[in-house]
């Protein structure tokens, strides 16, 4: 064979094979990371199987973001971006939720070149420079969208935010066919928030006084409580704000503050990712040493699993 033909033979065969690759984008998303990657089903059963394994506590969690991805996903003609405003006291599961959505529907997770996370106080802290943050905000989620229609936007920290920051956010997660060319209604947005908090914990420990299983917390005794104390708290960005106001938000869902019970949970879990023996007598001892409130009955921790781990290095430095 001539030295040229066997050229082309390799240049063909090369060709061929990378047609086979582009022809087949199973393949070649499989080795590179894609948008629009994992079947809906596929990622409504690993949301479930890892919320129903890792979180602790909050049965309507689960239930609500489960059940608003699955259906989100299956519906090809969604109206508008899903939109997921999470509340809750602190460390009761926020920010790791948003990680679970992200890894179910990226193998990448928060890491995925489709997830992008904000945090209000990192992101955008003067007041005075809301403007620019304006137009910069409008033209990263346009970018990105344009680049991925099934981009994930995580913004921490919604109730330090400022408002006219969150309604230059508006206009994506309205009922628009196409903006500028671009339509959004793939796009998942996710907001973050302590705002509410009080309003769920009156309602657990309502419940709770009344000797009611914490489980028999229905979505009901929680959503339109949530959606006017969040509406109302001058203190949030949400106030006044026309997310909510414009019925932009599909679906709140409430974190409980954690018990005695979860935080012991959480310990464990930390003991055995360090590949340590578990030791009930040191779960007992971390645990105690969070605070609970209220200060009578002492139920609730007020860092829920936060600083679990830190407190943990202090027994096994001993
Ligand atoms: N309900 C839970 N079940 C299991 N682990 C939890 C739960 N809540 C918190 N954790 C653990 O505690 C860590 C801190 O929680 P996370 O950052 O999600 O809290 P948060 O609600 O976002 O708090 P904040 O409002 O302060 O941002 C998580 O990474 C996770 O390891």
């Amino acid at each position: 064979v001539e030295p040229i033909s066997l050229g082309l033979a390799i240049a063909g065969a090369a060709a061929s094979a990378l047609t086979g690759i582009i022809s087949y984008p199973r393949l070649y998303c499989y080795f590179r990371e894609c948008c629009l990657q994992r079947h809906e089903l596929r990622v409504a059963n690993a949301l479930q199987e890892s919320l129903d394994r890792r979180l602790f506590g909050q049965h309507l969690v689960s239930k609500v973001v489960v059940r608003a991805v699955r259906g989100f996903l299956s519906n090809s003609q969604a109206k508008k971006p899903l939109a997921l405003s999470l509340h809750g006291w602190t460390g009761t599961g926020k920010n790791f939720v948003s990680k679970i959505i992200a890894e179910s529907i990226y193998k990448r997770g928060l890491k995925s070149n489709y997830v992008h996370q904000f945090v209000a106080t990192l992101h955008f802290p003067h007041a005075h420079s809301i403007n620019l943050y304006k137009d910069q905000l409008q033209s990263w989620i346009r970018g990105n969208v344009s680049i991925c229609p099934r981009s994930i936007f995580i913004f921490d920290e919604m109730d330090k935010m400022h408002a006219g920051l969150i309604d230059a956010i508006k206009p994506f997660l309205d009922y628009y066919e196409l903006l500028d060319g671009v339509s959004y209604r793939q796009a998942i947005f996710i907001f973050l928030s302590n705002a509410g908090a009080e309003k769920i914990t009156e309602v657990a420990l309502d419940f709770w006084r009344n000797g009611k299983a914490r489980e028999d917390i229905q979505l009901t005794d929680m959503q339109n409580a949530l959606s006017v104390s969040v509406f109302n708290n001058r203190n949030s960005g949400f106030w006044h704000s026309t997310l909510i106001d414009r019925n932009l938000i599909d679906y709140f869902v409430p974190f409980l503050p954690l018990e005695y019970k979860h935080v012991k949970m959480c310990v464990r879990v930390e003991v055995e990712s360090r590949g340590y023996a578990v030791d009930e007598d040191i779960l007992n001892r971390v645990a105690d040493e969070m605070t609970y409130f209220p200060r009578e009955e002492r139920i609730y921790s007020d860092k829920g699993c936060k600083t679990v781990d830190a407190k943990l290095d202090y027994y096994y430095d001993l």
